[in-house]
């Protein structure tokens, strides 16, 4: 029996939305908790969409958050395949896309994000993918031909994610990537050009400051007219050009927007009553003094832990250091801060011909970012080091015959 009859709506239902109900719970949220969602599923892990889920070695059973017997044995409601049409911030209500409105004391925005589209002729063909739900990978995997060609447009982690499980089922792949480098807006050079290498060695062809201006074929996809005029046969292609947070319930109701719904350290909107976290909010860090919009799922998480809080009237600030992950063959990358504005790299190991170094990102002198390949010790190094006031000497960090164990050491 539910102890009070406050409501709490959120809206969406993956990784934010997830996290946030059962943080809820954990809060003492005593009311009724009800997720829309427009999917058809219950929340499931999107990172291996792009990983294991597309070679088959992980089911759509294994994707699951959690079991949906957790969300009921919390009292916690899901509509699924219902989508929230409208906000009304007066009435503290939602309209529903079954035509029912619903009553909110508090209201949470999980929306995420959604891929961005390609403008150009031919996407509407059989065989042209995006990637970003269950159903896209589904659709992708009924499309793989043992003996297929395919090209992905978009040089990112997810186009080159997909690229290496592409490979690894034998299909030949080509990448086009419009700017200079693949990896160009996050990594510095030096780690796009290890990640070309590896890709070529591996087999995939790479076009950089090339783009797709044209898909051809007749009903299925057959080509990829490319702006050197170059045309590149295939019969799957799959688009990863990026993301746009969902943000038009917010801007509806004249909340504070600006790529991304804007809150603050507590995750709260400009409304008192609406929260919102993961990819759709842009929050103030305060390691980096600065608003950024996070697409990652540690930020869903820990984002959506503090707006539990904040609808709980108790205040959970977030300051959690952004991190990130990428596996592509046998490379683990992992990513702890972020780089922007970096000044200086400096390398531990050999990031031109070994699969395993750590790029330090400086910034007037100090470790910002870290891009830690085949290197997990590191990486726990790199994350107490950026997130503590500490600092260790950079020819050390770059010394990688001193072992990270003793760095850490050095740290404590
Ligand atoms: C293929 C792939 C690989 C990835 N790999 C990694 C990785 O390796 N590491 C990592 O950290 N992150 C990775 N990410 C990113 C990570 O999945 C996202 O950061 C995370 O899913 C964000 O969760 P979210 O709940 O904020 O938003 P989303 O996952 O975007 O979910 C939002 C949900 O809300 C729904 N929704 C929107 N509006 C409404 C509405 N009005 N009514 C009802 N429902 C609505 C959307 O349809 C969607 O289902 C990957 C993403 C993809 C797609």
């Amino acid at each position: 029996m539910l102890k009070n009859t406050k409501q709490a709506i959120i809206i969406g239902g993956s990784h934010a939305a997830a996290q946030l109900s059962i943080s809820l719970r954990q809060e003492r949220w005593e009311g009724e908790i009800l997720v829309v969602s427009d999917d058809s599923q219950f929340p499931y892990h999107r990172p291996p969409l792009s990983k294991d889920y597309l070679s088959g070695d992980t089911s759509a059973e294994q994707l699951f958050i959690r079991p949906a017997s957790v969300y009921r044995d919390k009292q916690i409601e899901f509509l699924l395949n219902t989508r929230v049409e409208k906000i009304d911030r007066i009435n503290k209500s939602v309209t529903l896309s079954n035509g029912e409105a619903r009553q909110y004391d508090k209201l949470a925005l999980c929306t995420g994000a959604r891929t961005r589209q390609l403008a150009i002729p031919g996407v509407a063909l059989n065989g042209v993918h995006y990637l970003r739900d269950l159903t896209d990978a589904e659709a992708i995997k009924q499309a793989i031909q043992s003996n297929g060609k395919a090209v992905i447009i978009g040089g990112g982690y997810i186009g080159l994610e997909t690229a290496a499980l592409l490979r690894k089922i034998g299909i030949d792949v080509c990448v086009l990537e419009a700017m200079g480098r693949v990896l160009q807006r996050v990594t510095a050079e030096e780690v796009s050009a290890f990640y070309h290498r590896v890709h070529t060695e591996e087999g995939v062809e790479i076009k950089t400051g090339v783009f797709a201006t044209e898909i051809v074929g007749n009903d299925c996809v057959e080509g990829v007219v490319c702006s050197n005029g170059e045309q590149i046969d295939a019969n799957l292609v799959i688009i990863g050009v990026g993301v746009i947070p969902n943000t038009e319930l917010a801007e509806g109701i004249g909340l504070d927007v600006d790529d991304g719904v804007i809150v603050n350290e507590f995750a709260q909107t400009s409304d008192e009553h609406i929260v919102a976290s993961g990819d759709c909010a842009a929050h103030l860090n305060l390691i980096y003094g600065r608003r950024i919009r996070l697409e990652s799922v540690p930020n869903a998480i820990e984002q959506s832990k503090t707006a539990a809080a904040s609808m709980c009237d108790r205040e959970k600030v977030y300051n959690a250091l952004p991190w990130f992950w990428s596996n592509q063959y046998d490379l683990r990358l992992q990513i702890a801060g972020l780089n922007q504005g970096f000044d200086r790299v400096v390398f531990r190991g050999d990031v031109e011909s070994s699969r395993s170094f750590v790029a330090w990102y400086l910034k007037q002198g100090s470790i910002v970012a870290a891009d830690c390949v085949n290197r997990p010790a590191e990486f726990i190094l790199a994350k107490k080091l950026i997130s503590s006031e500490k600092q260790l000497p950079i020819a050390d960090l770059a010394n990688d015959s001193i072992d990270a164990k003793t760095l850490l050491l050095a740290l404590a």
